[in-house]
């Protein structure tokens, strides 16, 4: 397998990757998108900072990639829906990087309140100006965090501990978490009010750009200073500008800028203005930090592991996922055993997880178990990242419910499927917390293991069925490892369920059934 590592990600933090033997690492230069378009068809993965843009063009000609890693936070260079719709995971180093975004924005606070970047360059031009840079203490003052995410509430714990009091807006965290860091969460409008200086910590999206514009700049302190070290874009630059020229910002600080590199920008005239290239995550410790992460990731996408910071498909913790992990690979057996087992066009999808299941997250578990279902059905590949998207797009709707009642059972998931030939049921259950079953098929109840080869025969309760079913296979040489056979009543409809060695040939597939009271026979192989 080839990786491809962009944008001078450390090196250092390769070692994981190296360590691997088939597994080899190529370091690119930059390179344009045509450049990019050209190569990536080698590769089975890629790793890029933020300077390589993984366009839609690029996920187009990248026949082999299986995953984007991006080293560090914002994945914004990186088109998402491309890379979700072609089946490519996308994992980022979410951690790596946060210390260091949150100490150069405390540089920046401190650097705007005391003007040392402005005073440090007059020195340096041959001028001792002591009355030109009268600062401003921060103790006392009020700081608006706008996201309250890992940077926000790193930069939050460091002003707390400069005596500074905090506010903070950010519809997605709880109360609770506000609460805990001592944050008081107010709205949007109420954070510009109050503010003495506001700083930015939240991914650029649709709803967050240009989120400082005139409107939003109207609405603050006079003398506001504004910090942005999160992304190009939230701030509407042009606004800032006018703003800082009219007096009602005292000063800014940008690391990011809606256009990167920025060397053009009016913004840089300004004496009340200071401007960093990006470097946020630039520290040796953070640069290792998200190279390493990303490293670990990218192994384990390539070898099929479950990898902690997806931003494409649902991620869990690993102590989640060590619970969850026997409930996944369940999952993909009972959708690939369905798979086999339909007739006719695929429509709808439901699953009932009952029991201790129903505490869970169950998204992964029904993307699995879609994936189960449809890979051995569709011509293109379905995977973890694109099952839900892929059954979407084929107008398959799926519908996941969760209760505490699992019968018998501590856990079970039912599948029921429904094609325009009617509807096919399937239950598994794990035993003693990690043994896998399959425990009903239509409604008759058995004991099946979710591995190997099963001839799974549907017929009517009367003698030598069984004994017929069992010749014409053994007649194959085809060795019978065991079987079950599920009837609800006497007489009645009932189920076979047998295990073989080796899969049943077509030919002794038609001769079965043609056997009186034989209704349906189905190879499955788990
Ligand atoms: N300058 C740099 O080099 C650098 C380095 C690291 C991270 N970053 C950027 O910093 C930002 C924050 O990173 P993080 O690790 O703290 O991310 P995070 O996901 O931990 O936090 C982001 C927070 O923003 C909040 N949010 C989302 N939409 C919002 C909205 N409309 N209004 C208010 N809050 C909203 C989220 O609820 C979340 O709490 C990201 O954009 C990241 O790319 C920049
Ligand atoms: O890689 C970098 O230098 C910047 C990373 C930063 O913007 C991030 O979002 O993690």
């Amino acid at each position: 397998m080839k990786v491809l590592v962009m944008d001078g990600v450390a090196e250092k933090g390769l070692a994981p990757l190296r360590q691997q033997p088939d597994i080899e690492v190529v370091i690119g230069n930059k390179m344009t998108e045509d450049e990019l378009v050209a190569v990536i068809g080698q590769y089975d993965g890629l790793i890029v900072r933020s300077a390589t843009k993984v366009t839609a063009r690029v996920i187009e000609a990248a026949t082999r990639l299986k995953v984007i890693g991006r080293a560090g936070v914002g994945v914004d260079n990186i088109d998402r829906n491309a890379a979700t719709n072609k089946g490519i995971l996308v994992v980022n180093a979410p951690d790596g990087n946060t210390i260091a975004a949150a100490e150069l924005t405390m540089a920046m606070m401190l650097s705007l309140a005391r003007k040392v970047p402005m005073a440090c360059s007059k020195l340096k031009s041959g001028c001792w100006d002591k009355k030109a840079f009268m600062g401003m203490e921060l103790r006392g003052k009020t700081l608006g965090v706008i996201g309250l995410g890992r940077i926000g509430s790193a930069v939050a714990k460091r002003a707390q501990a400069m005596e500074m009091h905090i506010v903070a807006y950010d519809p997605y965290i709880s109360e609770e978490h506000a609460q805990k860091m001592a944050v008081e969460l107010l709205s949007l409008d109420k954070v510009f009010e109050q503010a003495d200086i506001i700083t930015i910590h939240m991914p650029k999206t649709k709803e967050t750009y240009h989120m400082i514009n005139k409107e939003a700049l109207e609405k603050m302190k006079e003398g506001v200073r504004i910090i942005n070290c999160a992304r190009g874009g939230i701030v509407d630059e042009p606004a800032l500008y006018e703003y800082m020229v009219n007096g009602k910002v005292a000063g800014a600080a940008l690391d990011v800028f809606e256009v990167e590199p920025c060397t053009e920008n009016p913004l840089l005239q300004l004496e009340n203005f200071i401007a960093t290239p990006h470097l946020g995550a630039s520290t040796e410790e953070a640069q290792i930090n998200v190279a390493v992460d990303v490293a670990e990731e990218i192994v384990a996408a390539l070898r099929g592991d479950l990898v902690k910071n997806a931003v494409n498909i649902p991620s869990m913790s690993p102590k989640l996922l060590a619970k969850v992990r026997p409930f996944l690979d369940l999952a993909e057996k009972l959708g690939k055993f369905q798979a086999q087992m339909l007739n006719g066009r695929l429509e709808k999808v439901e699953v009932v997880y009952s029991g201790e299941l129903a505490r869970y997250d169950v998204n992964p578990i029904t993307t699995l178990l879609l994936k189960g279902l449809l890979d051995p059905i569709l011509q293109e590949n379905v995977n973890f990242v694109n099952a839900p998207v892929v059954a979407r797009n084929r107008g398959i709707t799926v519908v996941q419910t969760t209760t505490d009642n699992a019968e018998d059972y501590n856990n079970l998931i039912t599948v029921a499927v429904y094609t325009n030939n009617g509807k096919r049921l399937l239950s598994g259950a794990l035993f003693q917390g990690n043994d896998p079953r399959i425990v009903n098929i239509d409604g008759y109840r058995i004991n099946a293991a979710t591995s190997g080869h099963m001839l799974v025969v549907p017929h009517i309760d009367k003698p030598r069925i069984v004994g017929k079913v069992g010749t014409v296979v053994g007649d194959k040489d085809i060795n019978i490892a065991g079987m079950q056979v599920g009837r609800i009543e006497l007489g009645g409809k009932a189920i076979m369920v047998m295990m073989v060695d080796n899969i049943v040939p077509q030919c002794a597939m038609d001769e079965l059934a043609k056997i009186d009271g034989v209704l349906e026979v189905k190879m499955v192989s788990l």
